[in-house]
C-alpha cells in the first residue's frame, strides 16, 4: 500500500441528522419483509441506537422520558468543527464517553449544551455505585458550564425548564385558545420566554379573549341539539371571540405583537430607533404608509373579504344583548361580522379536500362530508349542515375562520412581495438600458480573471438589491462561483466608496479557501481572519474594537462567529455593512440556537449564498428568507409556518402546486438561482450510476438475521423504529459495523488479557468488558492491533473485506485506476471509512483522508495535495467534512459509498467535482446494498429532490432555453 499521509483516527461516527419519514408499504422493500418500512432521513435531531440515545440537545429538551433509552449521548447542534476538543476520560480513550443516566441531563441543562458548541459533555463509565458521583460531577460540569455562558449581561437569560416552558405555553392557550400551542411556544420564544411580555403581546391579537370568555369557548360540541343540529343551548360563536377580541385590540393598538422582536432592532445599532421589524414595511418599496401590525392583522380579512361568493347570510353574532350592545354599535364591525361569514361560507362552498383539511379537526372523512353536503346556499345552511348527525361540529366554523386569517396573512406578505418584485423590475430594467457599463467587473477585481456572463448577471442582481436596501440569497447551483460573485461584489462596493467592515462566515472546512480566493480575486479588500484560540479571539476583539487593525473583510465561522459570548458581544458590538452567510442553508432552522445568535449580528445587509436553497420543505426556505429579510417576514412567521408545513393527503394535487406557486412568488423578488445546464454549457456532463450490489452470503444472512431480530421490538414506535433503520443501514454497509465475532465470552477473556497492559493495571475488567459490549466489531478489532496483549484476537483480512459493496469497489478501483481516473469517495460513517482505508490498503491504492476530526488547517493542504499530485489516486471523505464548499476538480469519478438520508448532501458532495474548472465528464457512482433499507432510502430522496425541481422549473416552454445575452439572462434570472 501506498498510503500518502497518515490519516486520523475519527470520532465515532455521528449521525446525528435523523428523522423519520414514512414509506409506503407497497415499496419492494416493505413489500418483501411484509412491514411498515420508515427511513431516516438528514434532519431530525436524533437517533437511538441499541438503547443509547444520540441527540441534539434541542431535541433532547423537547424529548419525553423513553424508557427505551439506556444511555444518551448529546450532540451538538453546531457542525462538527473547530470545536475545541474535551477528550473524555475513558477506559478506551478514542469512545466517545455517555451519560449512564440520562436523568443527569435535564432537558433545559441540555439545551444550555447547545451553546457549548461541539463539546460533548460526556460521562466517564464508572463501577457500579460510582455512576452517581458521576451523574453528580456530570450535572456540575454542566451546570458550571451553564453559569459561564450566563455570565455576560448582553447575553440572552437562561431559558426556563421544558416543563415551565410547557406550563407557561398551556396557560396562554387557556386565555387564547384560538391559537395553537406551536404559535404561543413561538411567540414566546420571540419574547424570550417572558410571560408577561408575551401576554402583553398576544393581547394585541384580534383573537384574544379574557379568562372569563373561556367556557364559552371550549372545543366541544354544543351541549343539546335540536334535530337540525342547532344548538339548543347558547353556542358560543365565532363572533364572539372576534368582539371580545376587538376589545383587546382597541385598548392595545400599539406596537408589535411581538415585541420580542425588539431585540433584533436593539441589535441593529444604527438602525436602533428605524421602525420595528413590522414598521420596517415602511420600506421605500413600499410607498404606502403602513399600519402598525394589530391593524394589519385586522386589515387583511378586509382587504380580500368577497373573495368567495356569499349570499344573504346572518351571521352566527351571539344572541347575548349586553355583548351585542356593547360592541355591535360599530357599522364597521357589523360589516365585517358579515364578511366574514360570507368568506367562511365560500370556503366550505369551493375548498379542496385538503384545503379542508387544513381546518383543525377536520379529518379527510369529515372534508369528503362537507363537499358531499354541497351546496351551501346561505350561511343558515352551512349552520344546519354541521351538526353531529353529519358528524360534523360548528367548532370547524370556527377553525375555517383561523385558516382564512392565516392565508391573508400570507397573501399580504404575497402582496409585499409582489410590490418589491416590481421595484426590482424598474430597476432591471434600468440596468438592462444601461447596457455594457453596468455589467463590467470591478476594476479592483485581478484582471487575469473574467467573470462568466450569469456572474455578471448575479453581481448586477445584488448591486440592485444593495440600491434597493433589500438583503438577499444567491443560490446558483454548487460550483457555479457564488464564492466569486460575493467577492466582486464586494469589491464593487469597495470601488463605490463602501468599503466595509463586512463580515462572511462559512464552514470550517472553507474558511482558508475563501481567504485564498479572496486574495487571489481582489487583493485590495483587506481581510481579517476571525479564529483562534479563546485566547487569540480575545485579542483579536481587543484590536478589532480599538481599531487597532485595518481591514474591510473579517472572515469567520459559524462556530467561532457566535462560539461564545464575547464573540457574539463582538459582532453585535461592530456596526457590519454587510454579512455575507456561506453554505446559508445550515439556517434552515428558524428554531435554532445558531439561527437566534446569527440573527443577532448587526448588519445592514445580508446575504446568504447556498446552492441547495430548499432541502426538505417550504418551511425552510422560509425561514432562510426570514433571516435576511426578518423586516419583511418576522410578522407572519407563524402563519407561514403553518401554511407551508402543512402536509396533503394526496401528492402534488392542486392545492400543492398552489402552495408551491405561492412560495416562488414570495421568494421571487430575494432569490437568484442558475443552474448549471442552463448557464454553463461548456462543462462537462454528470453521469449518474446507481450500483446495486448484492450483499455477500454471510452478510445477507446476518442482515436477515438482524431483521428478524428487530422485528417484534419496534410495535412501530417512531423512535424504536429509527434505532431499526439505523442498525439496518449499517449491515447493508458491512457488517463490522455491528458487532458479532466478538463474543461476550470473547470479550471476557480479552477484557483479562487487558491487565497486563500497564495502562489496565487496576482496573476492573468487568468494567472494561462492559467499555467493550458497545464497541462494533471493526472498533474491538482495531483494539487488537492497539493493544499487544490483544494480539492474536484480531479479524482476519477475508473477515474485512466481507461486505457486498467491496467486492464491487475492488473492482471497480482497479478498472478506474487502469483509466487514469481519480476518485473522490464519501462516506456517512467515519468508521466505514475507517473499513475502506484496509481496503485501499489491500488493493495496494494511493490515497488521503479528510474528516471531521482533520485540523481545520491541514484540510486545505490535503485539498491541494489530492488537486497537484496525481499519483494520488483515492481522497476518502466523509460526507459532512468533506461534502461543502471545497473544489475537487481534478478528480472526475465520485463514489458515494453510502447515500445520505437527505439527498442534498449528497448533490453537495458530488458537485466538489462538476464545477467550473471541470474539463473531464464526472461520474457519480452510488453504491446500494440491495434489497435493504437503502433501496428505499434512494427513492425517497429522488422524490425529495422533486420539490426543488418543482420550485426552480421555469414556466412552461422556457425550460433549456435560457439565452445567454446580458439583458435576457438578467431578465430571465429574475423571472421577469
Ligand atoms: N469566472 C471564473 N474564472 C475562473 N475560475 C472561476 C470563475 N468562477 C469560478 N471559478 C472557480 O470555480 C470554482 C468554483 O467556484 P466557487 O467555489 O465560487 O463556487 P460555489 O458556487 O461557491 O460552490 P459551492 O456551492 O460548492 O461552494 C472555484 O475554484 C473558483 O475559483
Amino acid at each position: 500500500m501506498k498510503k500518502c499521509k497518515e490519516s486520523v483516527t475519527t470520532d465515532s461516527e455521528k449521525e446525528n441528522n435523523i428523522t423519520v419519514s414514512a414509506v409506503p408499504e407497497t415499496t419492494p422493500w416493505a413489500s418483501k419483509f411484509g412491514r411498515d418500512v420508515v427511513v431516516l432521513d438528514s434532519d431530525s435531531d436524533d437517533s437511538i441506537c441499541e438503547g443509547i440515545l444520540v441527540t441534539k440537545p434541542k431535541a433532547w429538551r423537547q424529548r419525553e422520558v423513553d424508557p427505551d433509552i439506556s444511555e444518551v449521548i448529546v450532540l451538538s447542534d453546531e457542525e462538527e468543527e473547530d470545536k475545541p476538543s474535551e477528550k473524555p476520560q475513558t477506559i478506551f480513550p478514542h469512545r466517545k464517553q455517555v451519560f449512564k443516566d440520562r436523568s443527569a441531563v435535564e432537558g433545559p441543562v441540555a439545551s444550555w449544551m447547545t451553546k457549548c458548541g461541539d463539546q460533548e459533555t460526556t460521562l466517564k463509565r464508572k463501577p457500579e455505585g460510582s455512576s452517581c458521583d458521576s451523574q453528580n460531577s456530570s450535572v456540575q460540569a454542566i451546570k458550571k458550564r451553564r453559569d459561564s455562558l450566563t455570565d455576560d449581561s448582553e447575553a440572552e437569560g437562561p431559558e426556563p425548564s421544558w416543563k415551565s416552558q410547557e406550563d407557561m405555553v398551556k396557560k396562554l392557550q387557556r386565555k387564547f385558545p384560538s391559537l395553537d400551542k406551536e404559535e404561543l411556544r413561538d411567540v414566546l420564544q420571540e419574547h424570550d420566554w417572558l410571560f408577561g411580555e408575551t401576554l402583553e403581546a398576544l393581547s394585541m391579537f384580534t383573537e384574544a379573549v379574557d379568562d372569563s370568555c373561556l367556557p364559552e369557548y371550549s372545543a366541544k360540541e354544543p351541549e343539546s341539539q335540536d334535530d337540525n343540529g342547532q344548538p339548543t343551548a347558547p353556542e358560543p360563536s365565532l363572533d364572539t371571540v372576534s368582539i371580545s377580541c376587538s376589545r383587546d385590540a382597541n385598548k392595545n393598538r400599539k406596537g408589535s405583537v411581538r415585541g420580542g422582536r425588539r431585540t433584533y432592532c436593539k441589535s441593529r445599532g444604527r438602525k436602533a430607533d428605524a421602525p420595528s421589524p413590522a414598521c420596517a414595511d415602511q420600506s421605500p418599496l413600499n410607498g404606502d404608509s403602513k399600519p402598525t401590525r394589530v391593524s394589519q392583522r385586522q386589515r387583511r380579512p378586509r382587504a380580500v373579504a368577497g373573495q368567495y361568493s356569499g349570499s344573504d347570510c346572518s351571521s352566527l353574532v351571539s344572541s347575548d344583548p349586553e355583548v351585542h350592545s356593547e360592541y355591535s354599535d360599530s357599522d364597521k364591525e357589523e360589516r365585517a361580522d358579515h364578511g366574514r361569514n360570507d368568506r367562511i361560507l365560500g370556503f366550505f362552498q369551493e375548498a379542496l379536500v385538503d384545503e379542508l383539511m387544513l381546518i383543525a379537526g377536520c379529518s379527510a372523512k369529515k372534508a369528503q362530508k362537507i363537499v358531499d353536503l354541497r351546496p351551501f346556499g346561505t350561511w343558515e345552511d352551512l349552520v344546519q349542515a354541521f351538526h353531529k348527525g353529519n358528524g360534523l361540529s360548528l367548532e370547524l366554523l370556527r377553525g375555517c375562520r383561523r385558516v382564512i386569517r392565516e392565508r391573508d396573512v400570507v397573501l399580504g406578505l404575497m402582496n409585499r412581495c409582489e410590490s418589491v418584485s416590481e421595484t426590482m423590475t424598474r430597476a432591471a430594467t434600468q440596468v438592462i438600458k444601461g447596457g455594457e457599463a453596468s455589467a463590467m467587473q470591478p476594476e479592483i477585481l485581478n484582471s487575469k480573471f473574467q467573470l462568466k456572463p450569469y456572474q455578471l448577471v448575479g453581481l448586477n442582481w445584488l448591486v440592485m438589491l444593495y440600491q434597493n436596501d433589500l438583503s438577499g440569497i444567491l443560490a446558483d447551483e454548487m460550483g457555479l462561483g457564488k464564492t466569486i460573485q460575493a467577492i466582486a461584489f464586494l469589491a464593487s462596493l469597495y470601488v463605490d466608496g463602501v468599503c466595509g467592515p463586512h463580515l462572511i462566515v462559512v464552514p470550517a472546512s472553507t474558511l482558508d479557501n475563501w481567504v485564498r480566493e479572496l486574495n487571489i480575486w481582489c487583493p485590495s479588500l483587506k481581510v481579517l481572519v476571525y479564529k483562534g484560540s479563546i485566547e487569540e479571539r480575545k485579542s483579536l476583539r481587543h484590536s478589532i474594537l480599538n481599531k487597532q487593525v485595518e481591514y474591510n473583510v473579517i472572515m469567520s465561522t459559524y462556530n467561532l462567529s457566535i462560539g461564545t459570548d464575547s464573540d457574539r458581544c463582538l459582532f453585535r458590538k461592530l456596526e457590519l455593512q454587510y454579512a455575507v452567510f456561506d453554505e446559508g442553508h445550515m439556517l434552515k432552522n428558524m428554531n435554532s440556537l445558531r439561527y437566534r445568535h446569527l440573527m443577532a449580528i448587526n448588519a445592514q445587509h445580508r446575504l446568504l449564498l447556498t446552492g441547495t436553497p430548499l432541502q426538505n420543505n417550504l418551511l425552510e426556505l422560509m425561514s432562510l428568507l426570514n433571516f435576511i429579510m426578518p423586516s419583511m417576514f418576522s410578522s407572519s412567521t407563524s402563519q407561514i409556518t403553518k401554511m407551508f408545513s402543512m402536509k396533503s393527503s394526496e401528492e402534488q394535487n392542486i392545492f400543492e402546486k398552489e402552495r408551491i406557486s405561492q412560495a416562488k412568488l414570495i421568494m421571487k423578488p430575494f432569490i437568484l438561482r442558475r443552474v448549471k445546464s442552463e448557464v454553463l454549457k461548456q462543462l462537462p456532463e454528470k453521469e449518474e450510476v446507481v450500483e446495486f450490489c448484492s450483499m455477500t452470503e454471510k452478510q445477507e444472512a446476518l442482515y436477515t438475521s438482524l431483521f428478524q431480530s428487530l422485528k417484534g421490538t419496534t410495535n412501530g414506535e417512531k423512535r424504536a423504529l429509527s434505532n431499526v433503520m439505523m442498525q439496518l443501514r449499517k449491515m447493508a454497509n458491512h457488517p463490522l459495523l455491528h458487532r458479532q465475532y466478538y463474543t461476550s465470552d470473547r470479550l471476557a477473556a480479552m477484557s483479562r488479557l487487558m491487565l497486563k497492559e500497564p495502562t489496565h493495571q487496576d482496573a476492573s475488567p468487568t468494567l472494561i468488558q462492559e467499555d467493550m459490549e458497545v464497541m462494533s466489531d471493526f472498533e474491538l478489532h482495531r483494539l487488537c492491533l492497539q493493544y499487544p496483549c490483544l494480539q492474536g484476537q484480531q479479524l482476519d483480512q477475508d473477515v474485512l473485506l466481507d461486505s457486498g459493496k467491496f467486492r464491487l469497489l475492488s473492482e471497480l478501483l482497479v478498472s478506474l485506476n487502469d483509466k487514469g481516473d481519480r476518485v473522490v469517495l464519501f462516506s456517512q460513517f467515519t468508521m466505514m471509512l475507517d473499513i475502506v482505508e484496509v481496503l485501499l490498503n489491500h488493493l495496494g491504492h494511493c490515497y488521503l483522508r479528510l474528516d471531521g476530526s482533520t485540523p481545520i488547517a491541514d484540510r486545505i493542504v490535503l485539498i491541494d495535495n489530492f488537486n497537484n499530485n496525481t499519483e494520488i489516486f483515492v481522497f476518502l471523505l466523509s460526507t459532512r467534512a468533506g461534502g461543502l464548499g471545497i473544489n475537487l476538480t481534478s478528480a472526475n469519478v465520485v463514489i458515494l459509498h453510502d447515500i445520505d438520508c437527505n439527498p442534498y448532501n449528497d448533490k453537495q458532495a458530488e458537485d466538489r467535482c462538476h464545477r467550473v474548472g471541470q474539463t473531464r465528464t464526472v461520474k457519480v457512482i452510488k453504491l446500494i446494498s440491495k434489497d435493504t433499507i437503502e433501496d428505499c432510502m434512494l427513492r425517497v430522496g429522488q422524490k425529495k429532490l422533486k420539490l426543488e425541481q418543482d420550485m426552480t422549473a421555469s414556466t412552461e416552454g422556457e425550460e433549456g432555453s435560457m439565452p445567454e445575452d446580458m439583458a435576457t439572462l438578467l431578465r430571465a434570472s429574475l423571472g421577469l
